[in-house]
């Protein structure tokens, strides 16, 4: 049977960049995921295998973080307008570029710490056999996010040690936490249920955006510590949080510094990451949250 190729386009799809553009004490973030489609002379690659008109996706990738670096990002729509122009008019082949920008908004919550903007889930898990109740009630998917006093550096090194000690890198999580009420189900003493989640939601935001942070994992017990402390209708809360990595993109090769101090362009990385997780308890209280928040 004859066949003919019909319509056909490539280029790398969801890069995810982050740019931070420091201004003083006060930083600014620009968040995006870029999918690029490019689109052209590109008979001989299908049938032939020849590569010759083929910029590789993994370019379309490099240009996007050179491009954060060189130009910034003052809006998605300029910054897609400066990808399509390069891509078709340096390489002749390509005749047409598609660039498709998704851009995460981040709410402020101080100079350099953020929380994306209307995401989180609040839960609770209500629970009585006819004598005692259990509360426990919480949230899951608030991402946050430091973009600088945040270090990592002086752990445990073995021959598979390959990681960089950090003095000045992103952190960021989506927070899961739990926390479960001392309530015994008496009337009188109910706590007034949405002050509380507000209250312990701003706690431990607060921990988080205040803290220096040496580790995740103490930024964690930062967090759990300020909730407990300023909430005395709860005894205990769990934390999971994801380590969501945000790699410094190596620029070198492109004649750019990537220098933090300057407002660096980021990898932000999906998977794997680090999962940190423990509980913070009242001093005197049994531990009842379950310890697997997450399933993986
Ligand atoms: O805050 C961190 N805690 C870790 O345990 C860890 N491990 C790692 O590779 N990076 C980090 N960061």
């Amino acid at each position: 049977m004859p066949t003919i190729l019909g319509q056909n386009q490539y280029g790398k799809a969801e890069t995810r960049v982050v740019k931070v553009v420091r201004d003083g004490a006060t930083h600014h973030l620009k968040d995006l995921n870029v999918s690029i489609a490019l689109s052209g002379d590109m008979d001989d690659v299908h049938h032939s295998g020849s590569n010759t008109h083929v910029l590789p996706t993994d370019t379309t990738k490099n240009t996007v973080y050179a491009f954060a670096k060189r130009h910034g990002i003052e809006s998605a729509e300029r910054f897609g307008i400066l990808l399509a122009r390069h891509f078709v008019t340096s390489q002749v082949p390509i005749h047409r570029a598609r660039v498709r920008i998704q851009e995460y908004a981040w709410q402020r919550l101080g100079g350099h710490s953020f929380a994306r903007a209307g995401q989180e889930t609040r839960v609770t898990e209500v629970t009585y056999d006819g004598t005692a109740w259990q509360v426990v009630s919480g949230l899951s998917d608030l991402t946050v996010l430091n973009s600088t006093d945040s270090e990592f550096w002086g752990y445990a090194k073995d021959e598979y040690t390959t990681l960089k000690e950090a003095y000045d890198r992103i952190l960021a999580t989506d927070v899961c936490a739990r926390w479960r009420y001392g309530w015994s189900g008496d009337e009188a003493s109910e706590p007034d249920w949405d002050r509380s989640y507000e209250e312990a939601k701003r706690h431990l935001l607060e921990a988080f955006a205040d803290t220096y942070s040496l580790s995740l994992q103490q930024s964690l017990y930062r967090m759990g510590a300020r909730v407990i402390d300023h909430r005395d209708e709860i005894d205990e809360i769990r934390f999971s949080l994801p380590n969501k990595h945000h790699f410094l993109v190596d620029l070198e090769p492109f004649g750019l510094t990537n220098d933090v101090e300057d407002g660096a362009v980021y990898f932000a990385a999906d998977r794997p990451y680090g999962l940190i997780e423990a509980t913070v308890l009242r001093e005197g209280t049994e531990p009842r949250i379950p310890v697997d928040l997450h399933t993986v």
